[in-house]
């Protein structure tokens, strides 16, 4: 298990025989699930990318299914530039011949058809023996065979087949002329060890396993989807089908993107390779997500927006200090700019440094801890803490480093109930000062407290706006006071809009005797 000190991958070895062919179904399987439907034009947007992106065979559609299906298949085999065009086909001669006028276009075109095996399928889904079943098997692949000689068979429900019958079809297949035996969880029922085992078994015992590449299509049910068909590449199968961001019916299939990145990732355990140029995946993942305007889980591994983020102070300081203590694979390997830390009530001060030199600001001892105390604060009260925010917040700690007098404690009683009361303690010059007062609303009962001891000043402009989005943004206050023929303006911002007002309002207060408009302020007190 141990790793190289840093995030590159061990150079991976390229024998072709442990290529592990990537097939991609996320315009058929991916398809299927409910409320993932795409348009052609869509169809084909994600069918080019992934031909760019080296995904070895693109499964298109299931022609049969509808006139649709059949015209997008056809576009895209036409289109294709590298990938082999696949089509699904069930074991019905229509069914395979539509297929095969669907994918005639193509450079290298496949035909793939598939059954039910286990006794379910036979008896509730189709209600027929299991002879009739291998007839099928043989009568499908032959037919699919006089089209194209890349056919691929697949066992519906493999797992849940009994060992036997499933190697006498899967024997079948083979003699028929299959190319590719596919062995799909489609209920997402398998366990790694028993997929592995189930690879394992056919390759041993069915005549003609060796002439023939197995593959995985599994289900996520179980959320062992990638876990299983990983076990399967390691009993021997070296084609993997999967699809973008892990749509597919019901839970989804394996999900592209984690399959190649732990192919990638770990080429020293796994010792296979695909062909994917992983740099692309952050794409892929967009545009699939997209057009089926499915959202990507935030914490989805590779391609969710938090796979290269970091909050917490301990991960953001080794981050900082080397990547590798905290990633394994670099954000550039999945087509990402680069890693980010967020800024968040985790964070500390190596992270919060680091966020102020990107935004400009260079703090010194008390100003930087001072800075770094008031953003924890903010970061405790606020969801997100965005850029402008800290913005804000270190402004305002520049803006006050000299001030004389200081809000040191706010409490307003608002509502319907009236009349609405403010209390204030304010800090001038080192000394506290409480007052208390009643106005016509909270802000008005918040400046006449302040007032109550510097009556002069007379308020010019009050305007409130939000720093950031959401009901726990920050609100920014500006105040605008004139006294002896000064103007001054002051700024405030805290979660709290009544906090941010009290701010602004003395802020202005303290540039206004900073100027010498005002008297000092021991000589204000009302008292
Ligand atoms: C595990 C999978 O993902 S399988 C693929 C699932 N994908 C889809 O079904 C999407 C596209 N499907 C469709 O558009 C339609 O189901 C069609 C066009 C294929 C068939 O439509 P219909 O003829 O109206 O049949 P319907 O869907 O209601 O029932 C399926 C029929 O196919 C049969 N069938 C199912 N799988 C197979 C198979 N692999 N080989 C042969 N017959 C099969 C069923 O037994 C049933 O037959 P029956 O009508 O004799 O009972
Ligand atoms: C058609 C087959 C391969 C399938 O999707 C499944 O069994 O899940
Ligand atoms: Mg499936």
């Amino acid at each position: 298990m141990g790793s190289d000190e840093n995030q590159a991958p061990q150079a991976a070895p390229r024998d072709e025989k442990d290529r592990v062919v990537i097939f991609d179904t996320t315009l058929r399987d991916g398809e299927q699930c409910p409320g993932a439907t795409m348009t052609f034009d869509e169809k084909l947007e994600v069918a080019e990318l992934l031909d760019e992106m080296g995904v070895d065979i693109i499964e298109a559609g299931f022609p049969i299914a509808s006139q649709g299906d059949f015209e997008s298949v056809q576009e895209i085999a036409r289109r294709a530039e590298n990938s082999v065009i696949c089509g699904l086909a069930r074991a019905q001669m229509k069914d395979i011949d539509v297929c095969a006028e669907a994918i005639k276009p193509a450079k290298r075109g496949r035909i793939h058809t598939f059954i039910g095996t286990s006794p379910l399928h036979r008896k509730y889904q189709m209600g027929i023996e299991k002879a009739e079943v291998l007839e099928r098997v043989t009568a499908s692949v032959t037919r699919a065979r006089g089209h194209t000689d890349d056919v691929e068979w697949s066992a519906m429900d493999a797992t849940r087949t009994e060992a036997d019958f499933l190697c006498a079809c899967v024997e079948a297949a083979i003699k028929a002329g299959a190319t590719t035996v596919n062995i799909p969880d489609t209920v997402g029922y398998a366990t790694p060890d028993e997929f592995a085992g189930l690879i394992r078994m056919l390759m041993e015992r069915v005549p003609g396993a060796d002439e023939i590449v197995f593959s995985t299509h599994c289900h996520n049910d179980l959320g062992l989807a990638v876990a299983n068909s990983l076990s399967g590449v390691g009993a021997g199968a070296r084609q993997v089908e999967c699809a973008v961001n892990g749509l597919g019916e019901r839970a989804g299939n394996a999900a592209l993107e984690e399959i190649v990145m732990a192919i990638h990732t770990r080429a020293d355990a796994m010792r296979v390779w695909t062909g994917i140029d992983t740099t692309m995946l952050t794409r892929a993942s967009k545009l699939v997500s997209r057009v089926t305007a499915f959202p990507v889980q935030y914490n989805k591994a590779i391609v969710g927006r938090n796979a290269f983020a970091h909050e917490s102070g301990i991960h953001q300081d080794g981050m900082l200090k080397h990547a590798g203590t905290f990633e394994i694979m670099t954000p550039e390997s999945v087509g990402l700019k680069e890693s980010s830390l967020v800024m968040g009530k985790h964070s500390g001060r190596h992270a919060f440094r680091e966020k102020l030199k990107e935004l400009g600001y260079e703090l010194g001892g008390n100003a930087f801890e001072d800075a770094f105390v008031r953003f924890k604060a903010l970061a405790d009260a606020k969801k997100h803490v965005y850029d402008e925010d800290i913005e804000a917040l270190v402004d305002q700690e520049i803006a006050s480093a000299h001030d004389r007098i200081k809000v040191v404690a706010l409490t307003v009683i608002a509502g319907t109930g009236g009349p609405q009361k403010a209390t204030i303690t304010l800090d001038v010059d080192g000394k506290q000062h409480t007052h208390e007062a009643v106005g016509d609303g909270p802000v008005d009962a918040t400046f006449r407290a302040i007032r109550a001891w510097c009556p002069e000043a007379r308020l010019a402009l009050y305007q409130v706006s939000a720093v950031t989005e959401g009901t726990d943004a920050q609100a920014e206050v500006m105040v605008r006071l004139e006294a002896d023929g000064k103007i001054a303006t002051g700024r405030g911002s805290d979660t709290d809009t009544m906090v941010a007002s009290a701010r602004a309002y003395v802020s202005a207060l303290n540039k206004l005797m900073a100027r010498g408009a005002r008297r000092k302020p021991e000589t204000m007190l009302a008292s």
